[in-house]
């Protein structure tokens, strides 16, 4: 049994979003203990098999404008994005961001954590030792992480280059420590050359076995809110839900039925740090003032709920090369390669996401002096004290990552800079209490610090002087580079090739550090990785969750995903939302007696 009906009646935890830390939680849960009655209740259709979800190289294909397994979050407009509205795409199908992300395994710092100030949520992350250290990993986890079979052969080039540039060549750069150098980089891809997402590793193998008639998932479905009794402090005892109308548009149309669940031991809402917070907000807890304004009952007064909300800001820069068809990504996402042949040919780059390189860097002390006086007193707070803390995070893709129409037919490479630990912040709230999909007012606060523009400038010239040198670099796509006044210094160069490891560094003047910062608020984006709207932190700083994930002023309620983060991660965020699933399920195991 694996579908929820009705005749399943009452479960014993209901997961409100199937999502990365859901389908951890849920799995270990239920494998831990057949008698416990689980229930994933997910938005987006189930991924079990689906082509698009398991083969890694066409992983953008969910990010398309009519993709049904994307949610699609728009921002409002913001000056600092020079009146631009933000979209932030988060999963939005079972196993939500980890089937549809680009599957790229980063670690936090062991400093993050530490940052997190909760007991119970520092010990676990403090592995000692030196270079590949295998106490640094696990190793019979569900997930795998590998290559799954494929890498480009221009990530030895790269190398060469940045050590050649006096970066540090770092073996293992998620060890919990590592920074200052660039890495090869591994991800959630098994030797099969397949996506490692949540739910295949931790949901699916279940269903599929028939051994756990415990687990059930209903998907295409919203939930609405959470149901309380009248007990004090109020207990949740289920979820009220309806289809989804993007997948059940019939049903929908015919006025759409709203139905409950009941869960006698526990509600987890689990619906990513854009879904969660709305969840709650539906259900009565969150700030009065909002939830007064749409008639909703204040079940917990939690002013935090929604605010705080944080991401990773991201700029993509094209560059033109000469490497050779199997080197990047571009034939798949062009079309130029038949997605249906070579998958029937088992071509074994469908394995490869085409992101061989990542970094986790920070300046030095003249570059942070170059930033200004503002800037300098940040870094001396927030970064000096903390040396394993990174500004800046690097991705480099084999591939155009835009619409492929914009470029002649072509093998390219894009630079990808993110903010590790960015100052802007956003919040979110709902602005009707039954409109599931579009009911929601949502501010991504990018760049609304003035710091973390100058961080991006910083990382802009860095990565450029990188491109440059390596040996196959062809020259700057100009429409994915700022606009440098004719005659600049820092021109863009169409058409070039690779410049001397010692060259000079390019000469930038005031007018061209304008034309950068202009250019990042004109393009300046999500990195995708949402969190922090739902804190765990003591409830008088704005706290929503405790250290065990319990919701403030309710019982039988938690929320386990990424809007618990208290403090950012120097990462993308995939391996803490697996971290928060395993956690959760150590939480909820413990309290009822089960070794997880
Ligand atoms: C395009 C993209 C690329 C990324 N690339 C990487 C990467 O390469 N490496 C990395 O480490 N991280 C990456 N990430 C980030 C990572 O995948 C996320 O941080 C992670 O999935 C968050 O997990 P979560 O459990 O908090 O929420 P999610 O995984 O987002 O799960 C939330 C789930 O809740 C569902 N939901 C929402 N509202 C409701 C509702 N009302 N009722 C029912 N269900 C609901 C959603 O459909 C979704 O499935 C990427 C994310 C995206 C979107």
């Amino acid at each position: 049994m694996s579908t929820y009906n009705d005749s399943v009646g009452e479960v014993d935890i209901v997961f409100a979003g199937g999502g990365t830390a859901a389908c951890v939680a849920a799995g270990r849960l239920a494998k831990a203990n057949p008698d416990l009655k689980i229930l994933l209740v997910e938005g987006g259709k189930n991924n079990f098999n689906d082509p698009t979800v398991t083969n890694p190289a066409v992983y953008l294909s969910h990010l398309a404008p009519d993709s049904k397994t994307a949610l699609f979050y728009k921002s409002k407009q913001s000056k600092h994005l020079n009146n631009r509205e933000a979209i932030v795409p988060m999963g939005g199908i079972l196993g939500g961001g980890s089937s549809i992300n680009f599957m790229m395994y980063t670690r936090a710092q062991g400093a993050d954590f530490d940052a997190w100030n909760t007991p119970g949520w520092l010990e676990t992350y403090h592995p000692t030792g030196k270079d590949i250290d295998q106490s640094r990993h696990g190793h019979d986890g569900p997930i795998n992480v590998g290559d799954g079979g494929y890498r480009g052969k221009s990530e030895n080039q790269f190398m060469d280059t940045v050590k050649s540039m006096g970066y540090k060549d770092i073996t293992d750069l998620q060890d919990l420590d590592a920074i200052g150098g660039f890495s090869r980089w591994h991800r959630y891809v098994g030797p099969d050359g397949k996506r490692q997402d949540a739910a295949h590793r931790y949901v699916h193998p279940l269903l599929q076995s028939g051994d756990y008639p415990n687990l059930h998932i209903l998907t295409e479905t919203k939930v609405i809110r959470v149901l309380f009794d009248e007990s004090s402090p109020p207990k949740a005892i289920g979820i009220e839900y309806k289809p989804n109308a993007d997948h059940q548009p019939e049903l929908a149309l015919s006025k759409p039925v709203h139905k409950t669940i009941k869960a006698s031991k526990l509600v987890v809402v689990s619906a990513g740090a854009l879904g969660s917070p709305q969840i709650l907000e539906r259900s009565g807890v969150g700030n009065p003032e909002i939830l007064k304004k749409l008639d909703i009952p204040v079940v917990s007064e939690l002013p935090g709920v929604g605010e705080e909300y944080q991401d990773h800001h991201l700029l993509l820069y094209p560059y033109k090369t000469n490497l050779d068809e199997g080197e990047t990504l571009d034939g798949i996402l062009s079309g130029r390669k038949d997605f249906a042949k070579a998958l029937e040919a088992k071509d074994p780059m469908l394995g490869w996401n085409g992101i061989d390189i990542c970094a986790k860097l920070r300046p030095t002390d003249a570059e942070i002096n170059s930033l200004g006086a503002n800037f300098q007193e940040d870094w001396d707070r927030d970064f000096k004290p903390f040396p394993t803390r990174p500004l800046m995070l690097c991705g480099v893709v084999n591939a155009f990552l835009a619409d492929p129409s914009l470029v002649e037919p072509g093998q390219y490479m894009t630079m990808g800079t993110y903010t590790a630990y960015p100052y802007s912040r956003g919040s979110i709230h709902i602005t009707s209490k039954e409109d599931v999909i579009n009911g929601y007012d949502f501010d991504a606060g990018f760049l609304n610090h003035p710091s973390d523009i100058k961080k991006q400038l910083w990382a802009y010239k860095m990565s450029r002087e990188i491109t440059r040198r390596l040996p196959y670099y062809k020259g700057e796509l100009e429409l994915g580079h700022p606009k440098f006044k004719d005659g600049s210094a820092a021109a863009i160069s169409e058409s070039a090739s690779a410049v001397d490891i010692n060259a000079p560094n390019i000469e930038y003047s005031k007018e061209d550090d304008e034309a950068i910062m202009d250019w990042v608020r004109d393009n300046l984006n999500t990195t995708w990785h949402s969190l922090g709207t739902c804190a765990m932190r003591e409830r008088e700083k704005g706290g929503v969750l405790d250290g065990d994930l319990n919701v403030y002023g309710t019982q039988g309620l938690k929320v386990a995903d990424l809007s618990m983060v208290p403090e950012n991660v120097g990462a993308n965020t995939n391996n803490t939302a697996l971290v928060v699933g395993e956690k959760a399920a150590t939480i909820i195991g413990r309290e009822l007696g089960i070794e997880v």
